[in-house]
């Protein structure tokens, strides 16, 4: 972790040589211990998880609940979807850790957002805003600011909603985006410091940033841009990772680590993006320890 991002070869941190010198760091064998300690960090997260099986509840859209119940499940913890206004509080108040996805939002799930969001705050549960599509219509930007004001532990978002969220503008094509994750960093560090949470903008490279430092992961595959909903599943994952981890900035590394990975495991095996969003489930399962220290990138 360091206090800025380098401006330069954010586009280009393929390799561990790469991640030295956008470290700053003369020497290969410094980054490769580092590495080795975040891989380790990661791992120690996994395992929590896989052993806690902690109850994320996610209030989401109709697209992302399948490959989010199925993702969450095969991490090792517990989805439970459930987006009645009649029942949010008590779901949320009882989980581990929410996920809030404004991917498919009309008024009553808008409503179930906030009682789930406020419950959860009042119970001390984490939560995470994924503020899909936000930059798109006048709805999605006035339903994900309010909640942006409901102490989140995490948002996250691509490129353009992070954009869109953080200066109040239009933005996005639908709800992928159309900027690189790059271009968003300083939109990031606003959001972050303005709503004072930890803020992640995924893409080819991914930051996490709680306003004043930043991190970035490189691992992943162009294949996860080919399903839908890979990032609404990753916001889920977060949140898993928020029930095992307390501390929200690591947790989030940690999150996108493991999806980054799979990811990458998966897209050796999958042929096109049908089989790699299967691959992609098998691989978050089957993912062990030494996959993990040889694949993570973190600069
Ligand atoms: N070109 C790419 N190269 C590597 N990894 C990628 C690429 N595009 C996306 N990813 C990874 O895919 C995951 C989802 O990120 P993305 O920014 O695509 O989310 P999203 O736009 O919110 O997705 P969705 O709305 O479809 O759920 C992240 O783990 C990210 O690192
Ligand atoms: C395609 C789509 N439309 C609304 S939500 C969603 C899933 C990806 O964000
Ligand atoms: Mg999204």
């Amino acid at each position: 972790m360091r206090d800025s991002c380098e401006s330069n070869n954010r586009g280009a941190f393929t390799g561990r040589s790469t991640a030295a010198t956008l470290l700053g760091m003369a020497d290969d064998s410094m980054i490769d211990d580092n590495q080795e300690t975040e891989a380790l960090a990661v791992w120690q997260t996994l395992s929590r998880l896989r052993s806690a099986r902690p109850l994320v509840h996610c209030v989401t859209n109709a697209v992302a609940m399948d490959l989010t119940a199925n993702l969450l499940l095969a991490a090792g913890a517990s989805p439970v979807m459930a987006h009645a206004k009649e029942e949010v509080e008590e779901v949320a108040s009882a989980a581990a850790a929410l996920c809030i996805n404004i991917g498919t939002l009309d008024g009553p799930s808008a409503e179930a957002m906030y009682l789930a969001a406020k419950a959860a705050v009042e119970s001390g549960v984490p939560w995470l805003l994924d503020p899909v599509g936000v930059g798109a219509t006048s709805f999605r930007r006035e339903i994900a600011e309010r909640l942006s004001h409901l102490q989140p532990s995490v948002i996250r978002g691509n490129a353009s909603e992070i954009t869109a969220l953080s200066q109040e503008t239009g933005g996005g094509h639908g709800v992928d985006a159309t900027i690189e994750s790059w271009d968003a960093l300083d939109a990031a560090q606003d959001l972050a410091r303005k709503c004072g949470t930890v803020v992640a903008v995924t893409g080819s490279i991914d930051y996490v940033t709680n306003g004043h430092d930043m991190t970035a992961i490189a691992n992943g595959s162009e294949m996860m841009g080919r399903v839908t909903a890979v990032g609404c599943a990753l916001s889920a994952l977060t949140a898993a990772c928020l029930a095992v981890q307390e501390d929200p900035m690591r947790a989030t590394v940690h999150a996108l680590v493991i999806m980054g990975v799979a990811g990458e495991f998966a897209a050796e095996r999958a042929v096109a993006p049908g089989s790699f969003r299967s691959a992609l489930v098998d691989a978050i399962y089957l993912l062990d320890e030494a996959t993990l220290v040889k694949a993570v990138r973190i600069g």
